[in-house]
């Protein structure tokens, strides 16, 4: 039987809002990593197909039937026409709506996981086709390594090669949903960044990140002003490179020239906060991956 599958947490390191498709949805342009914080996923054997919540932020999450780990469970088993069974286990570790895709890192860590698990060996376009049905945010944490996200959510393509650089989370334990922030955005629409191939490393990658933004992070902070507090605080961090709000917050991030700085770092922000700091998680393109170009 599989062990822990790591779903660790996306963090926008930039957002544009590029338009909007007739449906509503906006098309963004977004360079994503992984940070080396995340839930932790299991499966056990089992009969029918069940889900048990633990971890530090494992009480706020009821394990209702619509968790998006079932629901990932039951459109593989379906897509397979096979019975989805077993008992899942989900160590959840990253706070609830906060912007760093704690649910749809789960969803991609079940599909990835099951896929496994129940030896169903999906083609890798097939299983993000089926992330993408369970959430914007799903295929690209499918990759779960750094990949440039456009479209909806649905065109993957190579990130720049990443430097050596450390990352701080801060959430100030107020969860935001994503429908309103995006419905709190005002203003026009920003064109997609411009990007080198790599960067020789952290301070590099920090001012080129600078000429970007997170299109999103003034709607987040009119509905939760107290993003703008921890962004304050993150940018007064000695050593910080860059401070951003991640997706449609309430997590923000700060960029750090190594995994030590930042743990260090997130000793300093105020208790109360959800905090987290260490390295990016950039392992090699996984066989499932659909990147264009990919393995
Ligand atoms: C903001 C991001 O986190 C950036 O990575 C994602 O685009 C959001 O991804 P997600 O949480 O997986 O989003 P979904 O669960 O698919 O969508 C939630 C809601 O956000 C809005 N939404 C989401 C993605 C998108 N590209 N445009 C949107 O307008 C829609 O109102 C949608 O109903
Ligand atoms: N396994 C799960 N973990 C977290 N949330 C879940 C899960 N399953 C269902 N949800 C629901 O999904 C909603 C969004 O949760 P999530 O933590 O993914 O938001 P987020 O971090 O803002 O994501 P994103 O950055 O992709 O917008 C929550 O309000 C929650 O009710």
């Amino acid at each position: 039987m599989a062990g822990w599958e790591a779903a660790p947490a996306k963090v926008n390191l930039y957002l544009h809002v590029t338009g909007r498709r007739a449906d509503g949805y906006h098309l963004l342009d977004s360079l994503v990593a992984f940070a080396g914080a995340g839930d932790r996923l299991r499966l056990e054997p089992a009969g029918a197909l069940s889900l048990a919540l633990e971890g530090s932020e494992g009480a706020t999450l009821a394990a209702e039937p619509d968790n998006l780990v079932l629901r990932a469970a039951r459109l593989l088993a379906e897509a397979a026409g096979i019975p989805a069974s077993g008992r899942l286990r989900l160590e959840k570790n990253l706070p609830v709506a906060s912007g760093i895709g704690g649910g749809s890192a789960d969803a991609a860590a079940a599909l990835r996981l099951l896929d496994r698990a129940w030896g169903l060996g999906t083609a890798p376009e097939a299983l993000a086709a089926l992330a993408a049905r369970l959430g914007a945010d799903v295929p690209v944490c499918l990759e779960c390594r750094a990949t440039r996200m456009q479209g909806v959510g649905e065109i993957l393509s190579a990130a720049p090669a990443m430097p050596e650089c450390g990352i701080l989370l801060a959430n100030p334990r107020l969860p935001l949903p994503t429908p309103a922030v995006f419905r709190a955005r005002r203003g026009d629409f920003t064109p997609p960044a411009v990007l080198p191939s790599g960067w020789a490393d952290a301070a590099a990658m920090a001012r080129s990140l600078a000429a970007c933004r997170n299109d999103l992070e003034e709607a987040a902070i009119s509905l939760c002003p107290p993003v703008a507090e921890v962004l304050a605080a993150l940018a007064a961090l000695p050593g910080c490179l860059l401070a951003r709000m991640s997706g449609s917050g309430a997590t923000c991030f700060a960029l750090f020239p190594d995994a030590g700085s930042a743990e260090s770092a997130a000793a300093i922000l105020p208790e109360a906060w959800w905090r987290w700091g260490g390295g990016f998680t950039n392992p090699p393109l996984p066989a499932y991956s659909a990147l264009a170009g990919g393995a």
